[in-house]
């Protein structure tokens, strides 16, 4: 099998050579793609891999109509609509770890160079200008240093901060006292930041929450004379507002490496000697740009191959170890909702699963997401994945509920899925027995022992002799052999249920044909 590989900006070509190795992947790297060409021609990839420059907008990823991954060699993902993808089932990984580093470093030099007006000095003495009294800067010892987004980034830049015997505060959603504690920073509210920092970096993705979240409200509670930096993303700060605070002297100086609209030429920020400037450098190192693209390129070719991705964006991230672990029920939570579909025709409202077992103690979404891929995919059809099937139940307004025991139930581990619908539940459950592969233990109260495979026939009927005996000879007659048979009934000539797979399809007119029988009170087909 062969994969269409499009790289469409700038990546280390020692980073991409895990895509290289692999077998059957056909790369394309052409960049400077205006959204109408890669519109059209995105339909030939199976896999694209961007940096910050491809805008992947909805309308691309609607055209992509054999694209898997995405692969975001870098960090931030604002340049890739992840609601579209999900919707359209595409898988979004990116590179989070690689450009750490670099982008700490970058930070700081940013901060230094912003301090002693180094960019500025430097520029005078290139046009012959000797001036010492213009650029005489300000000591960082001391000073306080806010971060907002302490993340692994904000963290990095933290910890060099205290090196260079600066005081730091930090904001973030996620961090607590004994955090800041541990690394030996001060903490508090946006507000607190903001009020008592004399430098401000921002770390946060740009998100609809982070977006121009230092406005001109944020400026106002700053102290006289504070200088900020943004290396993460253009947007965090307003950049009207950063302008009239520079302007109104509220602000001594900004250093940016990222800007709203890239590439920020002609920039009216630009304009300012205050502002100093690098067209969004914070992971252009070669170290950076080798990791991140040796990462992406992994996944990739991980996930086209049928394997684990390590850093998914539109999934929730789960370890090898426990990946392992829970894999092999991948087919059979597949199984078990696509069985459970056929048997109710009635609209659902909730969904639970119990994990019952082993199981109960690892992470178990991507099994809750395979168990909806099977129900869903009985009426939205093969498009329907593992990226997009939470999506869909949701949209649908299904809600779906995951529950752990560690009882076991009698099996290592079991699966039991249930719907709810207007008129009552229906449930289904089903485990691996050793050796012995994937086994549909239950059905609704009706204890079975059924391989989940191939075509199946669930009779509802009356516990009465010669019942079993008419479907047997009926489906002779239509010359259908039964392979298995599994019956159970809830009293002695109460209701009963019959469980066949059989060697072939059933055609619709030989399933009236059966529900015409004597006592036999409802007939499904499921085809597995
Ligand atoms: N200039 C560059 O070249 C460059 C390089 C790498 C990353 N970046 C940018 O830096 C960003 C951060 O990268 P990271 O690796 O540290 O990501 P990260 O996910 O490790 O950290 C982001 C942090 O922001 C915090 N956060 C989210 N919303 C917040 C809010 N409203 N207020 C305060 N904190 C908030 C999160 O809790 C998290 O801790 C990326 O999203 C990317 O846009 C830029
Ligand atoms: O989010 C990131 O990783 C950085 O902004 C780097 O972007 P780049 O890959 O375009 O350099």
């Amino acid at each position: 099998m062969t994969f269409n590989i499009l790289i469409s900006d700038p990546l280390s070509e020692d980073g991409i050579y895990p895509l290289r190795q692999a077998e059957g992947m056909n790369i394309v790297i052409e960049t400077g793609w205006s959204p109408e060409d890669l519109a059209n021609r995105i339909s030939e990839f199976d896999a694209l891999l961007v940096r910050s420059q491809t805008q992947v907008t909805a309308e691309i990823i609607a055209k992509a109509t054999n694209l898997k991954i995405i692969g975001r060699a870098g960090v931030g993902v604002d340049n890739i609509d992840l609601t579209a993808a999900t919707e359209h089932g595409i898988i979004v990984v990116n590179a989070p770890d690689g450009n750490t580093n670099s982008a700490a470093e970058h930070t700081m030099a940013m901060l230094m160079s912003l301090a002693r007006k180094i960019p500025q000095a430097f520029h005078a003495l290139k046009n012959n200008e000797w001036d010492r009294k213009k650029y005489v800067g300000v000591e960082l010892k001391n000073k306080t240093l806010g971060v907002i987004g302490l993340g692994r980034i904000g963290a990095e830049v933290a910890a060099r901060a205290q090196g260079q015997r600066m005081n730091v505060i930090a904001y973030d959603p996620f961090l607590t006292a004994e955090k800041a504690l541990k690394m030996g920073i001060d903490f508090g509210s946006v507000e607190d930041v903001l009020r008592k920092a004399d430098f401000i970096t921002v770390h946060t993705p740009l998100m609809k929450e982070t977006k121009h979240l230092i406005n001109a409200e944020a400026f106002r509670l700053m102290k006289d004379g504070v200088q900020i930096i943004n290396c993460a993303r253009g947007g965090i700060i307003d950049e009207e507002a950063l302008y009239d605070a520079i302007v109104s002297k509220k602000v001594d100086g900004a250093a940016l490496d990222v800007f709203e609209q890239e590439p920020a030429v002609n920039h009216k920020l630009l304009t300012l000697a205050e502002v100093i400037a690098t067209p969004h450098l914070g992971a252009s190192t070669i170290e950076a740009q080798e990791s991140v693209a040796i990462d992406v390129s992994q996944d990739v070719v991980n996930f086209l191959n049928g394997g684990v991705v390590r850093n998914p964006v539109n999934l929730p991230s789960v370890s090898k170890e426990v990946m392992l672990k829970i894999e092999p029920y991948f087919n059979l939570s597949e199984k078990l909702g696509a069985f459970l579909m056929g048997l109710t025709d009635e609209v659902i409202r909730e969904v639970n699963i119990y994990y019952s077992g082993d199981l109960a103690g690892f992470e178990v979404s991507p099994l809750t997401r395979n168990t909806l891929k099977g129900m869903l995919k009985r009426h939205l059809g093969e498009h329907v994945n593992e990226v997009n099937a939470k999506f869909f139940a949701d949209r649908i307004g299904i809600q779906v509920n995951e529950h752990k025991s560690t009882a076991s139930k009698g099996f290592t581990n079991l699966l039991t899925v249930e719907v709810t619908t207007e008129s009552g539940t229906r449930r289904v459950a089903g485990t691996l027995l050793n050796g012995l592969g994937a086994r549909i233990v239950k059905v609704d109260n009706y204890i079975v022992d059924v391989v989940p495979e191939g075509h199946i026939v669930f009779i509802k009927h009356k516990d009465q002799p010669g019942a079993i005996g008419r479907v047997g000879t009926l489906l002779a007659k239509e010359n259908i052999n039964i392979a298995t048979m599994q019956v159970g009934r809830s009293t002695l000539g109460g209701d009963a249920i019959m469980m066949l797979t059989i060697d072939k399809h059933i055609e619709p007119n030989e399933i009236e044909r059966l529900k015409e029988l004597e006592d036999i009170y409802d007939v499904t087909a499921i085809g597995l």
